[in-house]
């Protein structure tokens, strides 16, 4: 396990220096393409309940186009939110809930936390709905959501290194895999798996790697299907996106 920590690190460090050199010229195009992409897709389109992370100021293709198309469309658009917990003495000092924007005015008035990443103020928490069908934090409140309530249509997914294989690498918080843990406990199952998509922020060759270059273990979840910088659409043969 030790040994998969470090493999994990070594590849984050890898993949931000190459991100050091991405031009904004080249960052803006990429988002265009791969928005275009999203657009087109029935996944995306036929969605009523969307997540949506809220992009950082550089390294990531920026999803602010989605959350306007998203709203224009009358879909209902959650995006993370994490917070410190106390009383699980076996899981994870902080967790990720996905929160639902009212509407766009509500967006812009999101304030950048210390990573630039537009969040909702802590007040604003106890009266959101979540994506597990209840208001407020879901740790803590998960019993109150009655089954079958609450749920994802598609959730766009942030990464630092995604491969051929649909694995996708995070910021090392394991905050999207414990979500999607509890979120997969707490929605309806019969429906099956919400579709995953990880858009590859920047050049294909900077952050999509080979067949299985991103060490994974049984807590991380794969993707359904990615799209690259170019526009180009990859989906994973497990995948329900065809
Ligand atoms: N845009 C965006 N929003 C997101 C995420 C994300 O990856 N991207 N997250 C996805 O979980 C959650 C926030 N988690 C984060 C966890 C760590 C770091 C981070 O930059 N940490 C280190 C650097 C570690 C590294 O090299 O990767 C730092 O503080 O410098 C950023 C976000 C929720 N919202
Ligand atoms: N569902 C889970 N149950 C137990 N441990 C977990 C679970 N999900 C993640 N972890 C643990 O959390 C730690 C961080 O996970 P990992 O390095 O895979 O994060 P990541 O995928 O880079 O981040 P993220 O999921 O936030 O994008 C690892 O030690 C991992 O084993």
């Amino acid at each position: 396990m030790a040994t998969m920590q470090a493999a994990k690190k070594q590849l984050r460090k890898l993949i931000k220096d190459r991100l050091c050199d991405v031009s904004l010229d080249s960052s803006k195009n990429q988002t265009s393409k791969a928005l275009e992409t999203l657009f087109t897709m029935p996944q995306y389109q036929n969605a009523q309940r969307i997540s949506v992370y809220l992009s950082m100021p550089s390294g990531e293709i920026s999803t602010a186009g989605i959350v306007h198309d998203a709203l224009k469309n009358g879909k209902e658009v959650f995006v993370p939110y994490t917070y410190k917990i106390s009383h699980l003495a076996d899981g994870p000092g902080s967790v990720m809930d996905m929160v639902k924007l009212d509407d766009l005015r509500d967006y812009e008035e999101l304030r950048p936390d210390k990573w630039g990443i537009p969040t909702p103020t802590e007040s604003s928490i106890a009266n959101r709905i979540n994506s597990f069908g209840s208001v407020g934090k879901s740790v803590g409140h998960d019993a109150s959501s009655a089954p079958g309530q609450g749920g994802l249509d598609l959730i766009v997914m942030p990464g630092m290194a995604f491969d051929m294989n649909m694995n996708r690498l995070g910021h090392g918080r394991g905050f999207y895999d414990f979500f999607l843990e509890r979120l997969q406990r707490h929605t309806d199952t019969k429906k099956g798996r919400m579709p995953l998509l990880g858009s590859n922020a920047l050049k294909w060759s900077e952050q999509l790697l080979e067949e299985s270059s991103v060490p994974t273990d049984s807590t991380d979840w794969k993707l359904d299907a990615l799209i690259t910088g170019d526009g180009q659409l990859l989906t994973a043969s497990h995948s329900r996106i065809a």
